[in-house]
């Protein structure tokens, strides 16, 4: 008791000299000073959200949390913390990351907004400058309507029957006795089979099996550290760009010449639909053009649809309701073709309604892209907030997807929710697997009839059971089972 009594004396009886408040004083005030004339902002409302540590931002629990499947925990927790629009620094960026209808509304209404495409790090060292991601304008517009063109329902028509064949012969000549099988490799090699040939009518061989190889090897260049010299990732990458561009290229020399001896007409695949397109001077796109959007449309069509392939056949593995009536579908597709020649057409895909309503379920679980990011090109406001010049945006799918207020519990596994009959219709902007706008994916459709051949051959042939239970999935950044999706195969007639 006497020590408090007397510590409490001293205490009163500390008087500091004037002179130590006054300075005291001066300090803090120029230091509010300094912090208000060099705050990279003043007065401007910033959304609100961390930028994480100096340098390193929030990059290393992003990618922890991404490598984990644990985005949307991720995403979540600042959402909780923040709102559904919130700041941080990712990958030596400062961002703000957008999600819900009304911040992917923003991202995707397009026009002269102060928002480009152009995509960070090394997409543009990789597949090239002139790639879909990197493109604007009426050069953008030019060429997306006439890859759109070759990727339309009434297109896909006519080359529908030859993806038929092709996903057949893959799937058959991959599974030709075996008893089990790693469901990664089975649909990346499908869907690499099918792209190159209705795109590029590249036949089968060496020559692609080897440009698989050398595809797989330039896409890791995309998220490789910056440093390219011998031994880099991004070296490799780079160098497997040169040949998979040479093949490429001597498809193109070929077509060229078919083109000229009326051997092929202008509409057959995608070369010859970039070859006869001109400008609004007349003028032809140049090799390098070709070569970079092939690239990058080989990007956007292969990777995405093997995910989705990948999680229906894990959802079908873990829910026989599901993959019965799936079955039941498309049995009776099976039925309905009986007498004909067996190959599926547009017709029998528009039949597989409920089979596509689980790969959308699916997608709005795990849309095969996360997200995706734009550059902010000036000043620009939302919500309240200033985003300046020179920031990145970032939409993520995946947060819109699992919001309570747009879809009724959205941890529910629920396919009825994309009957056209449902009262409960989605809303715009609030599912967005295939993004929306000005730049939403042309090739959905193509997408959806590869998807729905893939699971019609698989499901009416063959059972299967995963070998790897609780197997867990991880991004990198395509949210891919760690171990690859081995399962255990039961041809149907000895289930
Ligand atoms: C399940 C499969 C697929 C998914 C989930 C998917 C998703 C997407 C998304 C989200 C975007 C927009 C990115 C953004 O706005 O930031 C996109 C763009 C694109 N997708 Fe897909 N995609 C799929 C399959 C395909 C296929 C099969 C093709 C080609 C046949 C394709 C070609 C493209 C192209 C060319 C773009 C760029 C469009 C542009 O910039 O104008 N995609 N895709």
């Amino acid at each position: 008791m006497d020590f408090l009594s007397d510590f409490s004396d001293l205490t009163f009886e500390f008087k500091p000299p004037l002179i130590t408040i006054l300075l005291v004083t001066l300090i803090a005030l120029v230091f509010r000073l300094f912090r208000l004339k060099f705050s990279p902002l003043p007065g401007k409302k910033l959304p609100p959200g961390s930028f994480g540590f100096p340098l390193l931002g929030e990059s290393l629990s992003f990618v922890r949390a991404q490598k984990q499947d644990r985005t949307d925990e991720w995403m979540q927790t600042r959402i909780d913390k923040y709102g559904p629009v919130f700041k941080t620094s990712l990958f030596g960026s400062k961002m703000v990351v957008l999600t819900g209808q009304a911040g992917s509304r923003f991202v995707f209404s397009g026009g002269n907004n102060g928002i480009s495409y152009n995509q960070p790090g090394n997409v543009s060292k990789v597949l090239g400058k002139y790639s879909l991601f990197e493109i604007s304008g009426p050069k953008h517009k030019l060429i997306r309507g006439a890859i759109s063109n070759f990727l339309k329902p009434e297109s896909i028509q006519r080359y529908v029957q030859e993806m038929d064949s092709l996903v057949q012969k893959q799937l058959f000549k991959e599974l030709a006795g075996k008893d089990s099988v790693k469901i990664v490799t089975l649909m990346k090699k499908i869907t690499f089979n099918v792209s190159c040939s209705i795109f590029f009518g590249l036949p089968d061989g060496k020559v692609k099996d080897q440009l698989l190889e050398d595809f797989s090897t330039t896409v890791n260049g995309t998220l490789a550290v910056p440093l390219n010299f011998p031994g880099t990732v991004l070296h490799r990458a780079i160098q497997a760009r040169g040949r998979v561009c040479k093949v490429l290229s001597n498809l193109i020399t070929i077509r060229k010449r078919e083109m000229e001896e009326g051997i092929v007409d202008s509409q057959d695949n995608i070369i010859s639909s970039l070859v006869v397109l001109r400008n609004e001077n007349g003028e032809p796109l140049m090799e390098q053009e070709i070569l970079d959007i092939f690239l990058s449309l080989i990007m956007a069509s292969h990777d995405t649809t093997t995910v989705l392939l990948t999680h229906l056949v894990r959802l079908m593995s873990r829910n026989s309701e599901i993959y019965n009536k799936v079955l039941a579908e498309q049995n009776e597709v099976v039925e309905a073709k009986k007498g004909s020649d067996g190959k599926l057409t547009w017709n029998e895909i528009q039949m597989m309604k409920y089979t596509w309503r689980v790969a959308q379920e699916v997608m709005r679980f795990t849309p095969p892209i996360l997200g995706n990011f734009r550059q902010v090109t000036r000043d620009i406001h939302f919500d309240g907030f200033h985003i300046p010049k020179g920031w990145q945006l970032l939409w993520v799918a995946s947060s819109t997807h699992m919001n309570n207020n747009i879809f009724e519990d959205p941890n529910k596994f629920d396919p009825s929710r994309f009957e056209t009959s449902s009262k409960a219709a989605v809303p715009p902007y609030t599912y967005v697997p295939f993004g929306a706008g000005p730049r939403i994916c042309p090739g959905a459709e193509f997408a959806r009839a590869e998807t729905l051949l893939v699971i019609h051959h698989l499901i009416t042939k063959y059972q299967w059971t995963e070998l790897i239970p609780d197997e867990p999935v991880t991004r990198e950044p395509m949210p891919y089972p760690a171990m690859g999706l081995p399962v255990k195969l039961y041809p149907r007639n000895d289930v």
